[in-house]
């Protein structure tokens, strides 16, 4: 699996394109849920790497940022990968964790077998002293703006953190080309899969660092 600046895929895709995409897939049986998952989080990782080889080169103290959906989910794989790496390991959840997306609770539960998960008010002090702050709030299916209480915690991430995205910068719509970033993650680097989200094309415009991880769709 391959993670690069444009991952040798130039394509734009939106979001309901990409969602379209991933279930013709599933539909199909060429792929289940589950494994785009777990390809998800480790293409997370390798653009991590890519970025900066010596963030993951020892274990330090990272916190996941888990929302509600399968973004969420790629999160619970990211937490138990590192985490199987050595590193400390703190996730965050950002509402129920009981009913989540099927993948997204199967990845849950994996990481509860192994790990806590803080409650959201908890989020400022789980961040702080991270290495690592990993953003797995939403994704492609965000449809409206953040919370106060949501929005609170983007101000909170520690900028001494190197701070990434899966996906999309939680606060910014995928199809979004102009970038309303008052209140969103602030990512130094944004991982999305199979190819670009037009906002992808913005954020990168705007400096930010925006990697491809090929998901074999
Ligand atoms: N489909 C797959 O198998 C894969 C998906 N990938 C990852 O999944 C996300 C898309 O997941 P989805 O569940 O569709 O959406 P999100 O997780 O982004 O969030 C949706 C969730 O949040 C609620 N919501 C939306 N906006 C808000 C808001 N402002 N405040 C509160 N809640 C909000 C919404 O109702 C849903 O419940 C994709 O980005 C990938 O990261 C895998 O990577 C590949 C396989
Ligand atoms: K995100």
């Amino acid at each position: 699996m391959k993670t690069s600046a444009t991952g040798g895929n130039d394509e734009i895709l939106t979001a309901a394109q990409m969602q379209a995409l991933e279930k013709q897939a599933m539909a199909s049986g060429m792929v289940t849920g589950i494994a785009l998952m777990e390809r998800a989080g480790e293409g997370v990782l390798q653009a991590i790497s890519r970025q900066w080889p010596d963030v993951l080169a020892a274990p330090g103290r990272a916190c996941i940022l888990c929302g509600p959906g399968n973004n969420g989910g790629d999160g619970y794989v990211i937490a138990r990968l590192l985490q199987g790496q050595g590193w400390a390991v703190t996730v965050v959840a950002l509402g129920a964790t009981d009913r989540l997306p099927p993948d997204a609770q199967t990845n849950h539960d994996r990481w509860t077998a192994r790990g806590e998960v803080m409650p959201w008010p908890e989020a400022a002090s789980a961040m702080e002293g991270a290495d690592l702050v990993i953003d797995a709030v939403f994704g492609i299916g965000l449809t409206r703006p953040l919370s106060p209480a949501v929005a609170r915690v983007m101000d909170q991430v520690p900028r001494k953190a190197r701070r990434v995205s899966v996906d999309v910068p939680s606060g910014i719509l995928a199809d979004g080309q102009t970038l309303t970033r008052d209140a969103a993650f602030p990512a130094e680097l944004a991982v999305t899969f199979h190819c670009r989200k037009p906002v992808h094309v913005a954020l990168a415009d705007s400096g930010m660092a925006v990697a491809i991880a090929d998901i074999g769709l």
